[in-house]
């Protein structure tokens, strides 16, 4: 019996670029959620031999090739624990692929949970938190896939206990890659922006909060523009705001009933677009 994860995807609810580091990565400070559901689903069938099946809706633009990350991630751990039992990895990709939701981070992340579980490891095992850390800056995060202050280049985690939120995703099909959107950011090597200490009230770090990112990813992605205008004029919304990099867009409400009708309705107004209600948590 092939073993299972969900890797559901991230959400960026506030995205704080705080600087440029010597190292070309930038420093974040972004509180970070989860959805119910949008999710890939990734097994693990540990008597096949080690490899990667990738099917579903967007199974061609995340490859199946020794660049995914789910491979990548499993090569950090067996490279870090002697013996790892490894086994063949089958990857259901329904998360858009370069859209801001941390899809291949999730499945990274995935994959080292499944791994874990097959080797015993504890979640805290650090050789699992370095392996996260390697195979990408958001697939720390994605280890817990629980709502999350994420800072550093991403691999300082701290748990938020936020409540459970309804939302609306929406994202063009249209990949906004991520150095691209950093690049487009502009900043020198070692310049710094003061960063402000978040408030306690999670409901007002979220309203206060903005995505750094967004300006320059609509220079790459004009659609997201587009997009927040739909959500914040058509929809009632109490926040509208960009994920991670772009493109996706999403909006927050007051309950799952007004999230669901928003969805239907923008889903009408714009039928080229992928658009979800999840709850984030
Ligand atoms: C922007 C964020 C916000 O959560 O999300 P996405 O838009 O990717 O979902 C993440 O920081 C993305 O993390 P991840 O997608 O894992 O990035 P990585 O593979 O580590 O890096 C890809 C490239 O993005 C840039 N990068 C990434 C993270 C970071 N803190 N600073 C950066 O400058 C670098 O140019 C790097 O080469
Ligand atoms: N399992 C995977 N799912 C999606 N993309 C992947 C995966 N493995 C590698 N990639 C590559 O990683 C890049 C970023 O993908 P993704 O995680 O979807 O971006 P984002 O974090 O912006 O949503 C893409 O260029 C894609 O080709």
């Amino acid at each position: 019996m092939p073993l299972r994860e969900r890797a559901p995807a991230k959400v960026n609810l506030t995205l704080h670029v705080l600087g440029r580091r010597d190292d070309g990565y930038h420093d974040l400070d972004s509180l970070t959620a989860f959805a119910g559901c949008a999710a890939d689903a990734l097994t693990l069938e540990p008597a096949a031999p080690f490899g990667l099946t990738v099917d579903g809706p967007f199974a061609r633009p995340a490859g199946d090739g020794d660049d995914n990350l789910v491979l990548k991630a499993a090569r950090a751990l067996a490279a870090r624990v002697d013996g790892l039992a490894l086994g063949g990895f089958a990857l259901t990709k329904r998360i858009p692929v370069a859209a801001g939701l941390g899809g291949g981070s999730a499945d990274a992340a995935a994959a080292l949970r499944l791994l874990a579980q097959l080797n015993g490891l504890a979640n805290d095992d650090p050789r699992l938190l370095d392996a996260a850390a390697e195979a990408g800056s958001d697939v720390p995060v994605c280890l817990r896939s629980r709502a999350a202050r994420m800072t550093g280049r991403g691999e300082v985690v701290t748990p938020v206990e936020i409540a459970p939120t309804p939302a609306v995703l929406m994202n063009p099909l249209r990949p906004a890659p991520t150095a691209e959107v950093f690049r487009a950011l502009g900043l020198a090597p070692g310049e710094t922006r003061d960063g402000d200490a978040p408030p306690d009230d999670v409901a007002a770090w979220i309203a206060r909060g903005r995505n750094d990112l967004e300006a320059a990813a609509v220079r790459i992605a004009p659609e997201i523009a587009a997009g927040l205008l739909m959500l914040a004029s058509q929809t009632g919304c109490r926040t509208a705001r960009m994920s991670g990099s772009g493109a996706t867009v999403f909006g927050l409400f007051g309950s799952p009933q007004e999230a669901r009708r928003a969805a239907r309705a923008l889903a009408k107004a714009a039928p080229a677009w992928w658009v979800r209600s999840t709850m984030l948590r």
